[in-house]
């Protein structure tokens, strides 16, 4: 069965459009959970601008269903621009006061709009190495945010990961034209070398109603997929509850 786990960024963002805890994101990732997903995700990044630290603490305590948080290994600590809202401690020091289910490593650069590729771990494998140990001994799972690329997955393996989330941009962005099937094959070849070295296959990013079916039934060993940005759309459209279940009936 693959799990389907909420990603809450896109309520914390409309809350911090006013100031205010309205949306609440306890709230709503507690009727998330009561509909039926299985995890929930944040992707605390470090200027804060929708989810803040104080989300994951909040979340961590509250939450008894799997925890995924979400970042940059190497984001440091940044000052609050927000009168009230704490600092961004810097994302390690995040992982290591909630200590989650799982921690999926992005490789984002600060000024990013949003996740739009994966680790190169030919050039920072070594740098996350004593990062995954870290987490290990912290009781965290390890996921690593990759494109379907066979070399790159290896590596993840060798320098210690649980799992990997292939970054599905790519698929979501072909899905419907002539590519699809194309793209969708890559991201099917990196499902078989993820299961024949032993590593666990998370996927997302832009995965919505339309395409996660396909995705699902055509990958191998799905594990988890994290959903927030089309999910929260479709929350407005069909309310909550519904949409929630209607991505665990695509899975
Ligand atoms: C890593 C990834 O693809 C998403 O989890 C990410 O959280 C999206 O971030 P934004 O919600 O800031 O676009
Ligand atoms: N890791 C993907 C995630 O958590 C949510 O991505 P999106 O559905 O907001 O694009």
């Amino acid at each position: 069965m693959t799990a389907l786990s909420i990603n809450l960024n896109k309520i914390a963002l409309i809350r911090n459009s006013r100031d205010t805890e309205y949306p609440s994101v306890p709230l709503h990732a507690a009727r998330c959970v009561a509909a039926g997903a299985h995890g929930i995700t944040v992707h605390p990044r470090p200027d804060q601008r929708h989810i803040r630290a104080d989300d994951c603490y909040e979340l961590a305590a509250m939450l008894d269903v799997e925890f995924n948080i979400e970042g940059n290994p190497f984001a440091a600590p940044m000052k609050s621009d927000r009168p009230g809202v704490s600092d961004y401690p810097g994302f390690l020091n995040i992982i290591r006061k909630t200590r989650p289910a799982q921690c999926t490593l992005v490789p984002d650069t600060n000024s990013q709009l949003t996740s739009d590729h994966g680790f190169d771990l030919t050039r920072d494998g070594e740098r996350l190495l004593p990062i995954i140990e870290e987490l290990h001994e912290l009781g965290v799972r390890v996921s690593l945010f990759m494109d379907p690329v066979e070399e790159q997955i290896r590596l993840a393996r060798e320098i210690g990961a649980d799992r990997i989330e292939l970054y599905t941009g790519p698929y979501a962005s072909a899905f419907g034209s002539n590519d699809q099937d194309q793209v969708l094959q890559t991201f099917i070849d990196a499902s078989d070398v993820a299961a024949e070295i032993g590593l666990g296959l998370n996927a997302g990013h832009d995965l919505n109603l339309h395409n996660l079916m396909l995705f699902s039934s055509s990958v191998k060993d799905l594990l988890e997929v994290s959903i927030g940005h089309a999910f929260t759309v479709d929350a407005i459209e069909m309310g909550l509850e519904k949409a929630v279940k209607s991505y665990l009936a695509c899975l």
